[in-house]
């Protein structure tokens, strides 16, 4: 079935659904293009399409060939769209759920290519503060890179920033994936571009690793592990690698790198990782997970995104509890590598599902206290967890995903089609990927000094 949207644009066929709308296969006149196509209740929201308006230029303007292009913005009537540059392949999410880990080399060769997209944002005073597998789009049609690995482009750019009402961006609450927080943001800062150098390097750790260093159990205890908690070395990685990941993943923005260095580095870094295999990681058995709450205040927690309805007023509140065995050792050293598998990002709170989407990616919550975060008197630290031990509640992690994985199917029809029609190959065909893609949301900010 084929709709109009706006006066250019037909959209023909659903690619997927996300937390902000609908992404449709279109076409316009310059061509086939993928349009993200709003959630009601956002396009009837008159601010929104306001600052949608506003924000325009500045999504327009990013012209690189590692990020998704913005083409068009729409708004028509109850439509209100973002067109896209239509890219044909998966998401890397979708490629790390099907290989489970990434080789170093194609893993830092995808990277490289999200490092230069971000360099290319930071410039231009963009931050995109949603950096996570879901929003890297493997493209499957483009010559393959260094190890394999397809091209990588970065999307989402703007996007939950335009969904972001004012009162929602409040220093008060925390917009984002919890994986892949950085702990400035968790404590409240405005952030900055080092933000997203910290979701690169957790999403880099994730592709080899197989999970990200922080996540695991409720959403809660991993903002906590952002601000209290470091990590260790994955078994067999490269020196140098490591050392690149660990400066990313520093707590204090200003000793990450910035992000052309990280390019940079990582570039030079790819001949010596040539043939290395998958890192070879042992995972312990996920232990349940247990209902959390932030010093039994139950403040409300706001979701956006997946049916979040922020801008409809909505909350959402978790439910009351205690994460007595999340370790919090400030400044300690690593939670090992053993005891995650929480690969998939976990969501802040879990929101009722929207009319278009059936996904928890881009939810807000509010900034922990001092206390809580320390684990102090109404916080929620208990003991020490020593390297290796496991952390509470990844079990429902592990649930989760494979929901997620089964819906990914379902949805993926659509994407799997164009990939197969557009004959996919090299890395993405050799390895049997799935077809389906998956993004959340970011934000345009003013120019920021990484
Ligand atoms: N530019 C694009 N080209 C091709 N397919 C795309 C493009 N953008 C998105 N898609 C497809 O649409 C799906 C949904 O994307 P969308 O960005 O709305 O949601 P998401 O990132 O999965 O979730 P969320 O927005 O909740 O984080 C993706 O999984 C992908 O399959």
């Amino acid at each position: 079935m084929a709709r109009k949207i706006g006066s250019r644009y037909t959209a023909h066929q659903i690619l997927g659904r996300g937390s902000a709308g609908t992404v449709w296969l279109g076409e316009g006149p310059d061509g086939p293009v993928a349009v993200k196509l709003l959630r009601e209740d956002l396009a009837s929201d008159e601010n929104l399409v306001e600052r949608f308006v506003q924000e325009r230029s500045a999504l327009l303007c990013l012209d690189h060939p590692s990020v998704v292009g913005v083409r068009d913005l729409v708004v028509d009537g109850n439509d209100l769209a973002l067109v896209m540059q239509l890219v044909r392949g998966t998401d890397l999410r979708t490629r790390l759920e099907h290989d489970r880990r990434i080789a170093p080399q194609p893993a830092a060769a995808i990277a490289a290519d999200v490092a230069e997209a971000l360099a290319a944002a930071h410039a231009a005073g963009i931050v995109h503060r949603d950096v996570k597998p879901e929003n890297v789009l493997l493209d499957a049609l483009a010559p393959a890179g260094p190890g394999g690995a397809p091209p990588a482009l970065l999307t989402d750019f703007g996007v939950a920033k335009l969904i972001d009402s004012p009162r929602t961006t409040r220093a008060t609450s925390i917009i984002g994936t919890p994986d892949y927080l950085a702990p400035e943001i968790v404590e409240g800062l405005p952030p900055r571009a080092s933000v997203d150098i910290y979701a690169l390097a957790t999403v880099l750790y994730e592709l080899l690793a197989g999970f990200t260093p922080f996540g695991g159990g409720h959403p809660g205890a991993v903002l906590r592990r952002h601000v209290t908690e470091s990590v260790a070395p994955l078994p067999g990685i490269p020196d140098e690698l490591w050392l690149l990941i660990h400066q990313c993943l520093a707590k204090a923005p200003a000793s990450r790198l910035r992000a052309e260095e990280v390019a940079a580095r990582l570039r030079e870094l790819l001949p010596d990782l040539e043939g290395l295999p998958q890192l070879d990681i042992d995972e312990q058995p996920e232990e349940p997970y247990e209902p959390y709450e932030y010093g039994g205040s139950g403040a409300p927690q706001e979701t956006h995104g997946s049916g979040g309805r922020t801008s409809t007023g909505d909350h959402v509140r978790t439910a009351a509890g205690h994460d007595g065995r999340a370790a919090s050792t400030a400044g300690g050293h690593g939670t090992g590598v053993h005891g995650r598998s929480g690969r998939a990002a976990v969501p802040l709170v879990h929101s009722g599902a929207g009319p278009d989407s059936n996904r928890d990616t881009h939810t807000s919550m509010r900034v922990p206290g001092a206390d809580e975060l320390a684990g102090g008197a109404h916080g929620t630290a208990r003991a020490p967890r020593a390297v290796g031990e496991p952390r509470a509640g990844s079990a429902r992690n592990r649930a989760s995903a494979a929901a997620e994985r089964r819906r990914r199917l379902k949805l993926g029809a659509g994407a799997a089609v164009i990939a197969a029609v557009a004959g996919v190959g090299g890395w993405f065909a050799a390895s049997g990927g799935d077809g389906e893609t998956t993004q959340p949301a970011p934000a345009v900010e003013q120019p920021h000094e990484p």
